[in-house]
C-alpha cells in the first residue's frame, strides 16, 4: 500500500541564516590605475532567519553592491558569506546553480527589470525552466539503507525537515509519503514504488508532466501576489508599475527561496501603491518564512517594515541594531545626520537639521581613518584647539575637503604642460579658496567688504594661521599630498588616523563604529547638542 499525506511546515528556529564576515567588493581591482572602487569595504553582520534587515545610506554608499554580492550576482573580492554555516562565495558550477535557488533578488525598477517580449507567465516560469524545477527531495524513514530514484534525489536523513519535499516511510513494501504543502502537487500526482530487496529502493515519479506542474505553480504564484491566473498570457507593458512589481516578486519567489534581497522594491512606485506592495511583502514573508534584506532610502518605510537596520556609509556598516532603538536613539554620528535630515512632521517642534557639508569621498579614495571623518559633525578635535569656535572648525573642515578632492583629481596633460612651463594652473586660485573658506569668519565692521588673502590670514588666530601658511605654500607648488599632510598634522585627530572599532551601544546588541564610543572621548549625543543645539536627529 502506498499512502501520501501532506506534512506540516517544519517549525523555524530563530537562528542566523546569513553570516557575513569581512566582505569586500572592489570594482576594477586589476585596473591599470591600481585604484579600485571600494564599493563594499569590509563588512560584518548576521541576518537572522525570518527577519527583515534594512540597509540604508546615501546614494553610492554600496547598498546595491552588497545586496548583489550576497546573492552571488557579483563575486566577492574578499571575505565570507555563510548561508546556514556554508561559505557560498567560492561556489561555482552546479553547486552554485543549486544554491542560487535559495537566494533571490527583487529589483527596484519594474519598468526595466521585466523582459517586455515575454509573457508574464513566461517571466515567472523562466527560473523554473532554468533550474528544472521541481526536483523532489526525498527522505526515507524506516530503512537504514535506501536508495532513491526517479524524479527525486535522496536527502540526508540527518538534515532538518525544512529541505525535504517528500518523506517516504518504509515498512516491508508499505510506504507513507509526505509532500510539502507549498508544492502544487497532491498525493494523486506522485507514483511511489518501494522495492525492499537487500537495499530498499524507493522510486518517486511525478505523474503530470513537469510543464504542467510549472504552469500550475506559476498560476498559483500570480494569484498569491494579487494578479489573476489569466494574466499568464499578458505582457508586462499591459500592467501598471505596481502590478509589474508583483510579477517581479512572483518571479523571485518561484524557486521558493529562503532569502530575498529587496533592492528599493517600492521606490519607483506611486505612494498609494507602495503600502500595498509592502503589505504583500510582509504577508509573503509570514506565509513562506522568508528572510529579507530590504534596501531603501525612505527611512520611514524602513522603520515600518524592518526588524533591524544597518546604516551604510562609503562601503562600511556604521551602525546596526534594532530598528526602533536605532531610530529613537541613534548612536553613530552618521545615523544622527541621516535622521536629522527627515523633515519634522510636527510643525510646532522647532529643530534644525544637521547639514552634512560636502559630498561623500570617492570610494576609490576613502579616508585613512574613519570613513565618515571628512564630514562628521561630531568629529574629535585636538584638545589644544579648544578655543576655536564651530565656524572656524567648519572652515578648516571645508578646506580639508577641498584639498583632498584636488589631490585626488587627475591632472590633465594640459595642466601638467602649463606647470612645466611655469604658467598659471588651477592652484593659482589657492588664495581665493582660503578667502572663501575663512573670509566669512571675520566679524570686524568692514567684514562685508571684499577681503584680501592677507587680511583674512591676519584675522586668524596665530596657531591656525601658521599651518595655513604652510598649506597654501604647498598648494602653490602643486604639492597636494604635503598640503593634506600638514593640515592633518595640525588639525587632525584620532578620527583621521585610525578606523574605529565597533562598540556595543545598547543592551540589545546594537553596534556602532565611532571613536566617540571610547570612554576616553565625550559621547556623540552631548557633542552634537553642544555644537548644533536643538538639532532634529534625536
Ligand atoms: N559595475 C561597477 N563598476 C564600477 N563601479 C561600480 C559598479 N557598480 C557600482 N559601482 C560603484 O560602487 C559604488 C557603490 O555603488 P552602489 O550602486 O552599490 O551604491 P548604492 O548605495 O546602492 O547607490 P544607490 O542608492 O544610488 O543605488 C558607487 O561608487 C558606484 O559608482
Amino acid at each position: 500500500m502506498t499512502q501520501v499525506v501532506e506534512s506540516d511546515e517544519s517549525a523555524r528556529e530563530e537562528d542566523v541564516l546569513v553570516e557575513v564576515n569581512g566582505l569586500k567588493k572592489y570594482y576594477d581591482a586589476g585596473s591599470l590605475t591600481g585604484t579600485p572602487v571600494k564599493a563594499v569595504d569590509g563588512v560584518d553582520f548576521d541576518i537572522r532567519r525570518g527577519e527583515t534587515l534594512g540597509l540604508v545610506g546615501e546614494s553610492g554608499c554600496g547598498k546595491t553592491t552588497l545586496g548583489r554580492t550576497l546573492v552571488h550576482l557579483e563575486a566577492a573580492t574578499e571575505g565570507e558569506v555563510l548561508f546556514d554555516g556554508r561559505d557560498v562565495t567560492s561556489l561555482s558550477g552546479s553547486e552554485l546553480k543549486r544554491w542560487r535557488r535559495n537566494a533571490q533578488i527583487v529589483f527596484q525598477d519594474p519598468e526595466s527589470s521585466l523582459n517586455d517580449r515575454m509573457t508574464v507567465g513566461e517571466i515567472v516560469r523562466e527560473p523554473l525552466d532554468v533550474h528544472d524545477w521541481p526536483t523532489l527531495t526525498v527522505r526515507v524513514a524506516g530503512a537504514s539503507d535506501a536508495t532513491v530514484t526517479g524524479d527525486a534525489e535522496a536527502a540526508d536523513p540527518t538534515e532538518s525537515g525544512r529541505d525535504v519535499d517528500v518523506t517516504v516511510t518504509v515498512s516491508d513494501d508499505d510506504a507513507d509519503v509526505a509532500v510539502r504543502d507549498s508544492l502544487p502537487i497532491g498525493p494523486e500526482d506522485l507514483a511511489v514504488d518501494v522495492d525492499s530487496g537487500s537495499t530498499t529502493t524507493v522510486d518517486v515519479e511525478l505523474i503530470p508532466s513537469k510543464s504542467q506542474v510549472r504552469r500550475a505553480h506559476v498560476r498559483e504564484l500570480l494569484e498569491r501576489v494579487g494578479m489573476q491566473r489569466e494574466h499568464y498570457f499578458r505582457y508586462p507593458h499591459q500592467f501598471s508599475g505596481g502590478q509589474r512589481q508583483r510579477v517581479g516578486i512572483a518571479r523571485a519567489l518561484a524557486l521558493e527561496p529562503e532569502f530575498v534581497v529587496l533592492d528599493e522594491p517600492v521606490s519607483a512606485l506611486d505612494v498609494s501603491v507602495q503600502a500595498k506592495i509592502l503589505n504583500l511583502l510582509e504577508d509573503l514573508q509570514d506565509e513562506f518564512g522568508l528572510t529579507y534584506l530590504f534596501i531603501a532610502h525612505d527611512l520611514a518605510v524602513v522603520r515600518h517594515i524592518c526588524d533591524r537596520v544597518a546604516v551604510m556609509y562609503l562601503g562600511n556598516v556604521m551602525e546596526l541594531g534594532a530598528a526602533d532603538a536605532l531610530f529613537d536613539e541613534p548612536a553613530n554620528p552618521y545615523t544622527h545626520s541621516l535622521l536629522s535630515a527627515i523633515p519634522e512632521p510636527d510643525p510646532t517642534i522647532e529643530s534644525d537639521p544637521i547639514t552634512l557639508r560636502g559630498t561623500p569621498p570617492s570610494p576609490r579614495d576613502p579616508p585613512t581613518g574613519c570613513p565618515f571623518s571628512t564630514r562628521c559633525p561630531a568629529k574629535i578635535r585636538p584638545d589644544e584647539f579648544d578655543h576655536l569656535d564651530d565656524e572656524t572648525w567648519a572652515a578648516i573642515d571645508d578646506l580639508h575637503r577641498i584639498v583632498r578632492e584636488r589631490g585626488r583629481a587627475e591632472r590633465s596633460l594640459r595642466e601638467r604642460a602649463r606647470e612645466v612651463l611655469g604658467m598659471e594652473t588651477r592652484f593659482s586660485d589657492v588664495e581665493d579658496i582660503v578667502v572663501e573658506a575663512f573670509g566669512r569668519l571675520d566679524r570686524t565692521p568692514d567684514a562685508t567688504a571684499e577681503r584680501s588673502f592677507e587680511a583674512v590670514m591676519d584675522a586668524l588666530p596665530r596657531d591656525v594661521r601658521g599651518p595655513l601658511v604652510d598649506v597654501t605654500d604647498h598648494l602653490r607648488e602643486n604639492r597636494e599630498e604635503d598640503a593634506l599632510e600638514r593640515l592633518l598634522d595640525a588639525f587632525g585627530s584620532e578620527c583621521d588616523a585610525t578606523s574605529p572599532a565597533y562598540y556595543d551601544v545598547d543592551e540589545g546588541g546594537r553596534v556602532s563604529m565611532c571613536h566617540r564610543h571610547d570612554p576616553a572621548y565625550d559621547e556623540v549625543g552631548p557633542v552634537l547638542e553642544e555644537r548644533y543645539g536643538d538639532y532634529a536627529g534625536r
